[in-house]
């Protein structure tokens, strides 16, 4: 095990052919406790692939270093190569080996550098694959004869075998379909805390960000936007398009209440989670946050996508151009074209409105 701790990482690949250069990593700095699961989540091109391959070792950082526990591996004299890293690697999909069967696959890291003098390396093999959570008969079959997440699992036990100190996992479940994704995820999540190895997890996918880690990292245009655990990251978003982007939600513009922690908007006044420190604010309002009561707001249902147990409802304020999404138990789903009364509930989350010029 080993924490990991970036500092002031930064890199730019230069410009090319068709365009100008991009700075895909800038500035960031996160530490990953000893043996945690940390989830580094953004939409597509935000760097989370570059400060992954920056970790492992396959890119060098322009500036601020990279240490593992107290050893420096990137920006201090020269950089600690990849294979002396000490760091399993699992990318996209079809990482297997096509033509080693899943032993030879799961021994291959073994079959090299790392193999201990007299160790067995089919018993390890056995060993990984009640790790990953697959039948041991598995061994002889090859990559073709295996499901995408059988598959991405034999990648992890791959990774794991030689026991490294840090998992890096690059987006490793995006080939699979909802419900394969999330029981692989949980099994690889619980391989990694077995093996009490140090992970992160690249993924644009916010449920798994939340659902598989202990940390979940925001990046944006290459920039740490907020590091914290799933918790604080939902409950406390650095900003309204955070809170958009991991969990929905809608901004709806208020104006502090003198009195302290409450604002008023369309939606009448509303509690806040800390006092606001501006007059001017952007309310954000969770989807569960928004309820349809007896005696709210009238709103006018524009759209409902039904999920069966319960209902995203997109709605626009009567007579005001304010949009709001409500999630609500499935069988209560209004249909497009009603007109409901909607209400506020829980302690809203208070931002500084934009200044304008
Ligand atoms: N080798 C390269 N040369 C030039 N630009 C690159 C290179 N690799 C990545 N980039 C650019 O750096 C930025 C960050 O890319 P990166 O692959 O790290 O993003 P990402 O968040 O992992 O995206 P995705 O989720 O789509 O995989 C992007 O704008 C990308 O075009």
């Amino acid at each position: 095990m080993s924490s990991v701790d970036v500092k002031g990482v930064s890199k730019t690949f230069p410009q090319t052919r068709s365009g100008t250069a991009t700075r895909a990593v800038d500035d960031v700095t996160l530490h990953v406790p000893n043996g945690s699961l940390t989830a580094v989540l953004g939409p597509s091109g935000c760097g989370k692939t570059t400060l992954l391959r920056l970790i492992a070792g396959f890119l060098v950082p322009d500036s601020g270093t990279i240490a593992f526990d107290d050893r420096v591996v990137a920006g201090q004299g020269r950089p600690v190569p990849p294979q002396a890293r000490r760091v399993g690697y699992v990318p996209q999909e079809g990482a297997l080996f096509p033509h080693l069967d899943v032993a030879g696959n799961i021994g291959f890291g073994l079959a090299k550098a790392s193999r201990r003098p007299g160790a067995d390396v089919s018993e390890r093999v056995l060993e990984m694959l009640d790790l990953v959570e697959l039948p041991r008969e598995f061994a002889t079959r090859a990559p073709h004869e295996l499901s995408g997440g059988q598959q991405q699992r034999v990648a992890l036990a791959r990774a794991l075998a030689p026991s490294p100190s840090i998992v890096l996992l690059d987006e490793p479940f995006s080939s699979l379909d909802a419900a394969l994704r999330e029981s692989t995820g949980r099994a690889v999540a619980r391989a990694l805390r077995v093996a009490g190895a140090t992970g992160l997890l690249v993924t644009h996918d916010q449920s798994e960000a939340l659902s598989l880690s202990d940390q979940v990292a925001v990046l944006r245009e290459g920039r740490l936007i907020q590091a914290g655990s799933p918790a604080d990251v939902y409950m406390a978003p650095q900003d309204p398009e955070l809170a958009r982007f991991v969990g929905g939600a809608s901004a709806v513009p208020g104006r502090a209440v003198s009195s302290g922690l409450s604002a008023t908007c369309a939606l009448g006044t509303v509690r806040l989670t800390a006092a606001p420190s501006a007059d001017d604010l952007v309310l954000v309002l969770r989807p569960d946050q928004v309820v349809l009561v007896d005696d709210g707001v009238e709103a006018e249902v524009a759209e409902v996508s039904f999920y069966g147990h319960d209902a995203a409802v997109r709605l626009s304020l009567v007579g005001q151009h304010t949009a709001l999404v409500a999630r609500v138990p499935g069988p209560t789903a209004p249909t497009v074209g009603d007109v409901v009364r909607v209400g506020v509930r829980g302690a809203v989350h208070a931002y500084p409105a934009p200044v304008r010029d």
